[in-house]
C-alpha cells in the first residue's frame, strides 16, 4: 500500500484553479519532493492531504485512509506528522507549554533527542521566537510522536544554513529508518541531497514525476571545450548539441579570429547525444581542454517551470531518446 496516493486530485476555490487531475503516488519510506513555482499547487495538495480542505474532484490516500473520510483520516494522522510552511502558534505561550501539549495529544518519545539537534528557547513565548527558532520548535512538534510519514511545507524556510544541514542529515537518518516523507520544496540543492523522486507542478498539473538523476540524464551534459584552432561555422552541429556558443557569443563570428582569446577558442554546448560521435568530431580539432559537467538542476527545472520552455523540453526529450 502506498503512503500518500492521489488518483485525479482537483481542487478549486470557487473559480481558482488551486490542482487539476493531479495523480501520484508516494511509496512507503520513500523520500519525495514535491517542487514547483509560486502557486503552482504545493500547499493545496498538502492542505487536502490533511483534510483541511475537500477536493473538488477526484480521491487520496493517506496511509489508507481516504482524505474524506474524517474517522479513519483522525486515525491516520496519529502517524503522521505534519510541518506547515509559516507555523502558526498561541503566540502568548511558551514553547515547553507546547511541546507539553502536543506531547499529552498525539504522545512524545522523541523530544528530549530532537532538541539535541533543533534547539529552539523553550522557556520563552512563542510571540517572541525568531522564525528560524518557530521552525525548529515546529520541526520538534511534526517528529516528536515518531510518526511513520511526514508532510511538510518548505520545511528548510526560515532556517540557517547550519540548521539546513542539521535538518537534511535528520531526513536521511530517519529514512533509514523507513520514515517517509512528502515534503515541497523550493531549495533545489536540498532536493538534490535527500529525495529519491519528484514530481513537478506547474499551474496546478503535475507535469513531472521522475528521479533527480534521470531528470539530470535526460537534461544532458554540459559540454565546455578548448580548441587550438579556429572551427568553421557549424563545425558542432552535431544531432543532441543546443545552445552552441563560441567564446561566450551565441553566434558564430564571420570574423573567425574574433571569437578567439589568447590564442585559443572556447566552445560551450548542452548535449544530449551519444559520446562517440562527439569525441569523434573533437579529435578533428586542436583539442587543448575538455569539460563534461552535468547540466546545473536549475537549468533542469527552469525548463519544466517555464511555460514557454515546454517546447524545448519535449525535443531535448525526444532527441534524447532518439540517441
Ligand atoms: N484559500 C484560497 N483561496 C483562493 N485561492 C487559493 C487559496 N489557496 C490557494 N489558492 C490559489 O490556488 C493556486 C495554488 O496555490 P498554492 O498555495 O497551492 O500554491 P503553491 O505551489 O503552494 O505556491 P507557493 O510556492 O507560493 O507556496 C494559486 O493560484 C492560489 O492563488
Amino acid at each position: 500500500m502506498p503512503a500518500i496516493r492521489t488518483d485525479g486530485l482537483t481542487k478549486y476555490y470557487g473559480d481558482v484553479r488551486g490542482i487539476e487531475d493531479l495523480s501520484l503516488s508516494v511509496e512507503e519510506g520513500e523520500v519525495f519532493g514535491f517542487l514547483g513555482p509560486n502557486g503552482a499547487g504545493k500547499t493545496t495538495v498538502i492542505r487536502t492531504l490533511l483534510g483541511f480542505q475537500s477536493p473538488t474532484r477526484g480521491s487520496a490516500t493517506v496511509l489508507g485512509a481516504d482524505v474524506e473520510d474524517a474517522e479513519a483520516l483522525r486515525e491516520a494522522r496519529s502517524r503522521v506528522g505534519y510541518l506547515p510552511s509559516e507555523p502558526g502558534f498561541d503566540e502568548r505561550v511558551t514553547g515547553r507549554r507546547l511541546l507539553e501539549y502536543h506531547g499529552e495529544l498525539r504522545g512524545d518519545t522523541r523530544s528530549d533527542e530532537l532538541l539535541e539537534l533543533f534547539d529552539p528557547p523553550l522557556d520563552r513565548p512563542v510571540g517572541d521566537y525568531s522564525r528560524g527558532n518557530r521552525q525548529m520548535l515546529a520541526i520538534v512538534l511534526a517528529f516528536m510522536h515518531d510518526p511513520d510519514l511526514l508532510i511538510m511545507d518548505e520545511p528548510t524556510s526560515g532556517l540557517d544554513p547550519l540548521k539546513q544541514e542539521t535538518f537534511l542529515e535528520f531526513v536521511r537518518t530517519e529514512r533509514e529508518r523507513g520514515t517517509t516523507f512528502f515534503f515541497s520544496s523550493h531549495v533545489l540543492s536540498e532536493v538534490r541531497k535527500v529525495c529519491d523522486r519528484v514530481g513537478i507542478v506547474r499551474d496546478g498539473h503535475l507535469v513531472e514525476v521522475s528521479t533527480v538523476d534521470s531528470l539530470l540524464d535526460r537534461s544532458g551534459k554540459q559540454v565546455r571545450v578548448t580548441l587550438g584552432d579556429s572551427p568553421d561555422k557549424g563545425a558542432f552541429d552535431l544531432p543532441g548539441a543546443h545552445d552552441v556558443t563560441v567564446g561566450g557569443r551565441t553566434q558564430w563570428d564571420d570574423d573567425e579570429n574574433a571569437s578567439r582569446e589568447d590564442g585559443v577558442t572556447t566552445v560551450s554546448f548542452t548535449y544530449t547525444g551519444r559520446y562517440e560521435p562527439l569525441l569523434r568530431r573533437l579529435l578533428e580539432h586542436d583539442l587543448r581542454d575538455l569539460a563534461i559537467e552535468e547540466a546545473p538542476l536549475e537549468d533542469v527545472f527552469m525548463r519544466f517551470y517555464d511555460t514557454d520552455a515546454e517546447e524545448t523540453v519535449e525535443r531535448v526529450e525526444a532527441e534524447a531518446e532518439d540517441a
